[in-house]
């Protein structure tokens, strides 16, 4: 018999880390005409991570560039001081880091409470057992395939047992989580992240390597996921 169809949707979440951030809404407004689903803030406060970047100010002011659902990646220490912040700034999903906040189900219950969805990031050390007493609370748990606060490094392949644990605890847990993976994804690792269950796709320099033919690249990225499916 077989098995059946595995109907996931993969979504391909373009990182801004590699945009020009002097043309972000020109950056954003080519990205969504090229096809991708959702577009990846990555904050970083230099604490977290050697690397600062953006803050809610500055998606407040890009939010009418692209009508995409906007998910921000917050690589700051203490993220739930923040969270209101980037949720009026027109952020539908939340993710923090486990290691970040002292209390990661407070914070959480914090994202939820405002009404959006709440996510969670582990970095490539960190066990899923640091999830699994709040995965009720988790609308997704991103993966990160790469040590958080740069773009352009390689993927972990380490983390392709650790997608698969992840897709294993949701299962048993939280069948409405999804599973994302942030960090090194391209042409070449697409296709394993997907086989091993991954939903959601954090690409920066993989897909903006292909900024002159970006919309080519969005439909050979969603047709290299489709091809993983079968
Ligand atoms: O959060 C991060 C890095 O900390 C990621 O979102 C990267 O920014 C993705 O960039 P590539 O690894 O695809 O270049
Ligand atoms: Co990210």
């Amino acid at each position: 018999m077989r098995a059946p169809a595995d109907e996931r949707v993969i979504e391909l979440a373009p990182s801004v880390l590699p945009c020009d951030f002097g043309r972000l809404g020109e950056e954003l407004a080519a990205l969504e005409r090229a096809g991708v689903d959702r577009i990846h803030w990555d904050v970083m406060d230099g604490l977290f991570v050697p690397n600062i970047t953006i803050g809610a100010p500055v998606i407040a002011s890009c939010r009418r560039y692209s009508s995409l659902p906007y998910e921000v990646h917050l690589m700051i220490v203490d993220p739930e001081r923040y969270v209101r912040e980037f949720v009026d700034a027109g952020c539908e999903l939340i993710t923090v880091h486990a290691e970040a906040t002292r209390h990661l189900h407070r914070t959480l219950s914090l994202i939820k409470s405002l009404g959006v969805r709440a996510g969670v990031a582990l970095n490539p050390a960190t066990p899923l057992t640091s999830v699994e007493y709040v995965m009720d609370q988790v609308d997704v748990l991103m993966i990160m395939s790469v040590n958080p606060g740069f773009g352009g490094q390689h993927y972990i392949e380490a983390m392709d047992a650790k997608i698969m644990a992840a897709v294993a605890l949701r299962e048993a847990t939280n069948p409405n989580t999804k599973i994302e993976v942030d960090g090194g994804i391209s042409e070449e690792t697409l296709a394993g992240c997907v086989m091993n269950g991954a939903e959601i796709l954090v690409s920066g320099s993989g897909l903006m390597a292909h900024r002159d033919h970006l919309a080519q690249a969005v439909a050979n990225f969603h047709q290299l996921a489709r091809d993983a499916l079968v």
